[in-house]
């Protein structure tokens, strides 16, 4: 991603347009591409599910709704208040028609409904267990073949209620990390204890990749809890997937057939119906568009077991992380884990300070 993006901005072109550009990026680099892109001069178009990007880099907005683009002339977060104001509008317009369908029949064209488009992720509320729920204990962790990287001396608990966002540069160790968290990967020194009921709920690509494809949704989410089998478990798991905004006729196509992000959903209602104590998200935004990004920012605040959470997506970090009593920033760099002693909201200040003077140099 970073050569491609260097490539494109080498060249200096009028018009520059990128789709999803902070995909793979790591945090840093994000901030540093909205600081150079407000710098632009030249006509930029650009596709993005990142909030706190699009509003930093962006003057206008199209939105492609009901196979018409329309413009608006103002940044992000401002058109989604005009949008609802439409909606709303035209919704009232629409019921109004409904009532007296009689007298508006003979003016002119009826009006239209405005698609509802409403996601509403949820994680059951976990069962007590007795802390510390996880504790890594002077870890250190290298890969057989890869004696140029090493994590070393890596200390970190996590508890009902904590909340943690894990930053540091592309390649340093953040998944490496994560996978010792769930248990996935071997220390080569120290040691890791966690609750012998604890129940993990892990999302990443590598999740997504994994899922048996020539299976349907239902069936697979079945597979997985055979205890819920039956009509009504059917629909039950069904009910689960539309909440998490997999539309009803994709529960019964072979998931092979799915996108990226129906896919996704797939992977995130198992992880709700596995009722996870601790949830491990590693770029879980990726394939998500906005309103699911929203929808997982509100689930996360309302769930009461422990997150780690592993992003580039600043909004969706600095809303996990906006009680600064529960959350912690942990930095993965130099080979080893540090806690940023301040909030998450101070940390992204501090990088896009260190950005500036660079970039201005
Ligand atoms: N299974 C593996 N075998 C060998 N080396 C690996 C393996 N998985 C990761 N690595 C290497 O370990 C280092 C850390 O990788 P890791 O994916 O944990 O970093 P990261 O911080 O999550 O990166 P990114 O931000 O790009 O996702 C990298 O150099 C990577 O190439």
């Amino acid at each position: 991603m970073r050569i491609s993006l260097a490539r494109a901005l080498f060249v200096q072109p009028t018009l520059l347009l990128l789709d999803e550009p902070t995909n793979h990026l790591d945090l840093r680099a994000v901030l540093w591409l909205e600081e150079y892109l407000c710098r632009w001069k030249k006509t930029l178009v650009v596709v993005s599910h990142d909030r706190d990007f699009l509003n930093t880099v962006t003057s206008d907005i199209i939105h492609l709704h009901d196979m018409k683009l329309h413009l608006y002339r103002c940044k992000f977060d401002d058109f989604e208040i005009v949008f609802e104001q439409r909606c709303q509008a035209m919704n009232k317009k629409y019921d109004d028609y409904i009532k007296h369908r009689g007298a508006a029949k003979r003016s002119g064209d009826p009006p239209q409904k405005w698609r509802d488009y409403r996601v509403e992720f949820h994680f059951p509320e976990p069962t007590e267990l007795t802390p510390p729920l996880l504790l890594l204990i002077e870890v250190s962790f290298s890969y057989p073949n890869r004696p140029d990287f090493r994590l070393c001396d890596v200390d970190v608990g996590i508890d009902m209620g904590t909340r943690v966002a894990i930053v540091g540069p592309n390649g340093e160790g953040k998944s490496t990390l994560l996978i010792h968290l769930s248990g996935d990967l071997v220390p080569t020194e120290g040691e890791v204890r966690r609750s012998q009921k604890l129940r993990i709920g892990r999302y990443s690509q590598h999740f997504v990749d994994l899922l048996t494809m020539d299976e349907t949704p239902v069936q697979y989410l079945l597979g997985l809890q055979p205890d819920q089998e039956g009509p009504s478990k059917q629909e039950a798991v069904r009910a689960k997937l539309g909440k998490f905004g997999l539309a009803s006729h994709n529960h019964l196509t072979p998931i092979l057939k799915l996108s990226g992000g129906q896919k996704a959903r797939v992977v995130f209602t198992s992880i709700s119906m596995s009722k996870p104590h601790i949830l491990i998200l590693d770029e879980p935004t990726n394939h998500l568009d906005m309103q699911s990004i929203d929808a997982l920012a509100n689930a996360l605040e309302e769930f009461t077991g422990g997150v780690v959470l592993v992003s580039h997506d600043s909004r969706l970090l600095s809303r996990l992380c906006d009680d600064e009593e529960r959350s912690e920033i942990w930095i993965v760099e130099n080979g080893t884990v540090v806690k940023f002693p301040d909030t998450f909201d101070e940390y992204k200040a501090e990088l896009v300070r260190q950005i500036r003077e660079e970039v201005d140099d």
